[in-house]
């Protein structure tokens, strides 16, 4: 069922070739983003009620849903359910506290003393996505570390369900996390109005949040022209797993479905040095399967997904480094042995017993990941991505006697007098005074 490549028979280009994912090589998806962008820029409300009626289907007399409102929807969740959430919560949250930590002062040179300090991000965006399947523990992924780094106003959209709200379980998470009102938009058109701002929805300084292949484009164009950041790319989810004799094929199989069930541009790839573990995941995937509630979206992507036969794990982790997954699950005993050689990868998950399942929603790590390979450059969403470091100095009468000359002569090399002046004025004061 899975095709599988033989690592040795690859070229550098065909590693290339097998490590892109979710392009838009006519720029088709860049042409709708464009258009919708476009429109909200122009139209504010009135396009963001036109695209829940086409996208959503259905017609938005009011764009959100207050507190009071939500508090009614939220008392529909289960007990146990609500439960889970909490337990989410509470790891998330503890996991998250640890990331805010004051840095040290430095004495450079004596008398010169440097040092940062974080401020939060005034206004951010979250985009909670909601189009095949609502994800509430994206909410508390991004509103726990929006609500510990200190962020001032929380924009939250999420597309309307087809009654026009939003589910119980998203209604209590607002709850939860004390956030009072949520916006029913969703797509590119979410993100265009927090980007650049409608009658009902707030301009913020930067866009969170994963999505599907329209919102993660539109964040993508909207960073360039409209002075709002986002946090990264975070597309179609993926997983690569590398799993040698040691993997348990029925393990592996499940790891790979739970990713592919989260859209048909999800990719799932298995990397072994073991041909018996690719046969018996292959057989393992096709029996899952047909047991699951989204086959039909699942058998999609693992279809476009593959497995590489390696000699050794040490090909494996070369080809999992190229190829940079957003999830990567070490199924093997050998786990600790091979980690020191991961250099790219969003999230890791070690040992058998380690689903990634477990991540996505309350071991306590963040699963807003950067995808498509921009775990090369990005890290995960985490407390840190919603402040600002700023950098601080100050510098006494010794200070300048010891710095100053040195920046005098920086800057005639540099042919930057009044730079020079800046500190000549201050060491002439310095030395009569
Ligand atoms: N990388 C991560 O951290 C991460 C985390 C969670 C989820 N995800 C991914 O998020 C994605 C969620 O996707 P989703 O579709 O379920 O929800 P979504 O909320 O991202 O997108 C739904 C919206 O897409 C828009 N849309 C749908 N079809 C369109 C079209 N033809 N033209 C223009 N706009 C269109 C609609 O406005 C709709 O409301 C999945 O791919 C999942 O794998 C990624
Ligand atoms: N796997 C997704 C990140 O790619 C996160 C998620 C949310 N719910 C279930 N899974
Ligand atoms: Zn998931």
């Amino acid at each position: 069922m899975l095709k599988v490549y033989n690592f040795k028979d690859l070229s550098r280009k065909g590693i290339e070739e097998l490590c892109r994912r979710n392009v838009d090589p006519n720029n088709n998806i860049r042409t709708t983003v464009a258009e919708i962008i476009d429109h909200v820029k122009q139209k504010g409300d009135e396009a963001l009620r036109l695209y829940a009626e086409k996208f959503d289907g259905i017609v938005l007399h009011k764009l959100f849903l207050d507190k009071e409102e939500l508090k009614t929807i939220a008392a529909g969740a289960g007990e146990a359910e609500k439960n889970a959430i909490k337990l989410a919560y509470n790891n998330i949250k503890k996991f998250h506290e640890t990331q805010l930590r004051a840095e040290e002062k430095i004495e450079t040179t004596k008398g010169v003393i440097c040092w940062r300090e974080y401020r939060a991000i005034e206004k951010v965006g979250l985009y909670i996505p909601g189009g095949t399947a609502v994800l509430p523990s994206t909410f508390l992924m991004l509103g726990i570390p929006a609500i510990l780094a200190g962020c001032k106003e929380i924009i939250v959209c999420s597309p309307p369900q087809k009654d026009g709200k939003v589910n119980a379980y998203l209604a209590f998470c607002a709850e939860l996390l004390g956030i009072e009102r949520i916006y029913l938009a969703g797509g590119a058109q979410a993100i265009a109005a927090m980007a650049y701002g409608t009658e009902s929805i707030q301009k913020v300084d930067k866009i969170f949040g994963p999505g599907n292949q329209y919102v993660t484009k539109a964040k993508t164009m909207i960073q360039s022209e409209s002075q709002t950041a986002i946090d990264m790319p975070a597309g179609p989810s993926e997983v690569l797993i590398i799993a040698d004799d040691t993997a348990n094929p029925e393990y592996v199989a499940a790891d790979l479905l739970a990713q592919a069930e989260h859209g048909i541009d999800s990719q799932a790839v298995l990397v072994s040095d073991s041909r018996r573990i690719i046969d018996e995941t292959s057989a393992e995937l096709e029996k899952q399967l047909a047991l699951l509630p989204r086959a039909e979206i699942a058998s999609k992507a693992i279809a476009k997904s593959y497995a590489i036969y390696c000699s050794n794990l040490n090909e494996a982790m070369e080809f999992s480094n190229s190829y940079a997954p957003e999830h990567l699950i070490l199924a093997t005993d050998q786990w600790e042995a091979i980690s020191p050689d991961i250099i790219n990868a969003g999230s890791v998950f070690l040992g058998h017993l380690t689903p990634e399942s477990a991540g996505d929603y309350a071991s306590g790590t963040n699963h807003t990941l950067p995808t498509s390979s921009y775990a090369r450059a990005y890290s995960g969403v985490s407390v840190d991505s919603f402040i600002k470091k700023i950098t601080f100095q100050h510098i006494s009468k010794e200070g300048i006697r010891n710095l100053g000359p040195a920046v005098e002569i920086l800057a005639s090399l540099e042919g930057l007098q009044a730079h020079k002046n800046a500190v000549s004025v201050r060491l002439k004061n310095n030395q009569t005074k």
